[in-house]
């Protein structure tokens, strides 16, 4: 069973950097636009599509397959170019790969099996070109955040799907990125651990607050890790809906049974039947 308390003592710096002004967007998309051409056919898959986040939002995506959630999030994540528009973190536009600003999360273990945890942990660190020492205390701190401790020297082949997918998240946040961008970071996992790692990422968030842009296709996910969500439409890929979610903060996976949270799971399936 995972233990899904958080292990950690609060970073002083936390994971927003001094840049953070609580008054200004910590996230903007504008305008984004991205077209394809096929065979000489253009197919437009995202269409003005606006939105922000605020600092230490954890905001989720949500939409049928194919209606353009990954593409948005490559945009955002600077993997992929949009035909139009642009993103800004803290008011600046990006551009390029992710960086210390924008740290990413995907569906499949994307770890390095060459590595041990601790290496993959501290891989963008050594990039970045830190200080061994200061290499060795975020690698500490964030290994002891997603209770990982005892399996530092492990390489991924020995944990479990769910442990995989904690150390991805941990080297995402040891870059202590402004931005954490989750690419269906639990579909690759069985039902019941799945729920775990919801219950810890939620636990997670609520003690950095690290800002959260997550995509998924599952609706209870959704809704149980996040303030708001946006439902897409697709063909081409627009935000269709906003909902707020009024859960209280500290939630439970019992929360998935209340009448609250059937009433916004019932809108929001409404919207995507709708399509
Ligand atoms: N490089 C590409 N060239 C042409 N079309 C593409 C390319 N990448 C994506 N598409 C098309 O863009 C559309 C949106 O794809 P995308 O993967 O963003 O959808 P999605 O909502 O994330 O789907 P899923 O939930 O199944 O992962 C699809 O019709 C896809 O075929």
């Amino acid at each position: 069973m995972l233990d899904t308390r958080f292990n950690g003592q609060l970073r002083e710096q936390s994971t927003q950097s001094g840049r953070a002004d609580l008054n200004q967007p910590k996230l903007e998309v504008r305008e984004i636009c991205k077209s394809y051409s096929n065979r000489g056919k253009e197919l437009v898959v995202l269409e003005k599509i606006n939105f922000q986040l605020d600092p230490r939002e954890f905001v989720c995506l949500v939409g049928v397959s194919g209606c353009g959630k990954s593409t948005l999030l490559n945009i955002v994540a600077g993997l992929t170019t949009p035909s139009a528009g642009q993103v800004l973190v803290d008011g600046q536009a990006v551009t390029g790969r992710p960086g210390s600003d924008r740290g990413m999360v995907f569906q499949g273990y994307t770890l390095y099996p060459w590595l041990t945890v601790s290496q993959n942990i501290a891989f963008g660190l050594q990039l970045r070109k830190m200080s061994k020492a200061e290499q060795r205390e975020r690698v500490a701190y964030y290994l002891n955040v997603v209770g990982l401790t005892q399996f530092a020297k492990a390489y991924p082949k020995q944990l479990s799907g769910g442990m995989k997918q904690r150390v991805a998240i941990a080297r995402a946040l040891a870059n202590e990125p402004e931005v954490l961008l989750m690419d269906e970071p639990f579909g690759a996992l069985d039902a019941q651990t799945k729920e775990q790692m919801q219950q810890f990422l939620l636990e997670l968030w609520e003690q950095t607050h690290t800002t959260v842009l997550m995509i998924t296709h599952d609706v209870e996910e959704a809704i149980f890790l996040s303030q708001r969500i946006y439902v897409m439409s697709s063909h081409p890929g627009r935000l269709q809906l906003e909902i707020p979610v009024n859960l209280p903060a500290n939630r439970h996976l019992e929360i998935k049974l209340s009448s609250e949270f059937v009433e916004i799971k019932r809108q929001i399936l409404h919207a995507l039947r709708g399509e």
